[in-house]
């Protein structure tokens, strides 16, 4: 669940691209790069780490021009090992691309056997984005001939990477003197926005995977781009735009967006993420209340961060007391997206602590945005009953997690769930929890279609198993598991954690 932007600028934009890279740091912690465009050139850093260490002055001044895509790196294919797979990625030919992505290709190996095959490209990681880029380019230069570049020539190039490639993926591309392109696939999986700023000197330009992105650096949300949409901006700040994919194809954004992944002081498909988790709070609350004691719970507590929303809401529904018991260390990142089992157990420990005064003698309901692999929930109600609490109920405004996701969020494979093989009694005492409640999935989409019934549906596979781009069968789980499910720890996080 990478972050990615760019920006068609009237002034040098490296700065920008660093201030709102660090607007979508918690949607990937691995790596961080950025591209300028300058003259006849690229100018690129990449690195491990967080975006604040990647970048020195030094890194910043390398970069000039007005133009350029950056990039936060959560891996979801190849390993974090590889500084070569952090993005943005390169190609020389046609023109000059730089290129950024976020999601995941279901069939990279198959395209990336084809592209070696027949369309003589070589590709030197294993990442999917690398995949991606050459599918684009080689399109690209069919359909400009290598000579002609204008925007028509793009948008036929993105109708043939949309027949080529499955799976999710929002792209953002600067083509050497001629500008940027930015397109989401059919079935807008992963989130990408338009945003505008004027100056004196003419509109400015700026994409990004959140609205947060835009807004934070003094952009004004225009509009989602839509499925299988293609967007050109041109160097002189032309804009246009294409519809690119076969009709018939649905509109399923990511659920799990609006649950985790997203910053609440975002607006993604025209639902706020906060008023979504306000809401998700209310239909866990109505549940909460059918299979609990209410009288039992003496106050409601959120896990920071992602769940104190649908805590807050869900307890004053109730007309409960709402207390924060957990204190968040602020310089502990996201726990779910650290590479590797160990590293995410321990930083759950590192970076929240309780409030013994809020637990001592009460029977506490703890909220939580989602229960993926158990790891906060497990370590949390063990902390809650350590300061003293009597009675842990434990409630998640998703539905168990129970299928592996291919889209884009790393967790490939079944066994690492903790749903996987047990039913909500038994999650309740994996965890150590005296009750547990989750949020049925027609409640939870039904949250957000509620706040903008344009949404009819979504990507839901890791809660229903079903997989929308209709490629996904038991074979494929199984290989994805065999070679993504093994233990992977590399990455500043991981040695982070290790010192
Ligand atoms: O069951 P698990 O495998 O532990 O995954 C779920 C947990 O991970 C996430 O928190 P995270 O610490 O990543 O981020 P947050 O601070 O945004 O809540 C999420 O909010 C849950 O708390
Ligand atoms: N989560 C993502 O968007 C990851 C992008 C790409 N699949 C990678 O692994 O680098
Ligand atoms: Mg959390």
């Amino acid at each position: 669940m990478c972050g990615i932007v760019g920006v068609m600028g009237r002034s040098p934009v490296n700065q920008l691209i660093y201030d709102s890279l660090l607007l979508l740091q918690h949607r990937g912690q691995d790596a961080a790069g950025i591209a300028t465009a300058h003259d006849q050139f690229f100018s690129m850093h990449k690195a491990h780490g967080l975006v604040r260490d990647v970048f020195r002055t030094r890194n910043m001044r390398a970069l000039p021009g007005n133009s350029g895509v950056g990039q936060v790196r959560y891996p979801t294919a190849g390993s974090s090992a590889s500084v070569d797979e952090a993005q943005p990625f390169y190609v020389n030919a046609p023109f000059g691309i730089t290129f950024v992505h976020n999601g995941n290709l279901t069939n990279w190996r198959e395209l990336r056997e084809s592209l070696f095959k027949h369309d003589r490209r070589h590709i030197n990681t294993n990442s999917d984005s690398e995949v991606l880029l050459n599918v684009f380019a080689h399109e690209l230069q069919q359909a400009s001939n290598g000579v002609t570049l204008d925007a028509h020539a793009v948008f036929q190039a993105v109708r043939a990477v949309h027949r080529r490639a499955k799976g999710a993926y929002a792209v953002i591309a600067n083509i050497s003197n001629f500008g940027l392109v930015a397109f989401r696939d059919p079935h807008g999986i992963r989130p990408l926005c338009l945003g505008r700023h004027d100056t004196d000197a003419g509109a400015e330009w700026m994409l990004a995977s959140e609205s947060v992105a835009l807004t934070g650096s003094g952009f004004s949300l225009v509009r989602d781009i839509a499925p299988g949409e293609a967007v050109v901006i041109t160097e002189d700040g032309e804009l246009s735009t294409e519809a690119c994919a076969e009709a018939g194809q649905e509109q399923t954004p990511c659920v799990f967006e609006y649950v985790y992944f997203a910053r609440p002081d975002s607006v993604m498909d025209g639902i706020s993420i906060y008023d979504a988790r306000l809401h998700m709070g209310e239909y866990l609350a109505d549940k909460v209340a059918k299979s609990l004691r209410l009288g039992d719970v003496d106050v409601v507590m959120p896990i920071p961060d992602s769940s104190r929303p649908s805590a807050m809401q869900l307890a004053a529904r109730l007309g409960l007391n709402y207390r924060e018991g957990f204190i968040k260390n602020r310089y502990v990142g996201r726990t779910f997206i650290m590479p590797g089992q160990a590293v995410r157990k321990k930083s759950v420990r590192q970076k929240l602590s309780a409030i013994d005064m809020e637990f001592r003698g009460k029977n506490v309901l703890l909220v939580d945005d989602s229960i993926v692999r158990g790891t906060t929930s497990r370590e949390i109600v063990d902390m809650a009953r350590a300061a003293g609490a009597r009675k842990v109920f434990f409630a998640s405004a998703a539905p168990a997690v129970r299928f592996p996701n291919v889209y884009g969020i790393d967790m490939p494979t079944q066994a690492e769930l903790i749903a996987t093989g047990r039913d909500e009694a038994q999650i309740a005492r994996e965890i150590g929890a005296d009750g547990l409640v989750y949020q049925d999935l027609d409640d939870l989409e039904q949250s957000l279609r509620d706040l903008n019934p344009a949404m009819r549906a979504f990507e839901s596979s890791c809660f229903n198993g079903r997989y929308v781009t209709g490629d996904i069968d038991e074979a494929y789980l199984e290989r994805l598991s065999r070679t993504r499910g093994l233990p992977q720890r590399s990455g500043a996080m991981a040695a982070a954690a290790d010192e």
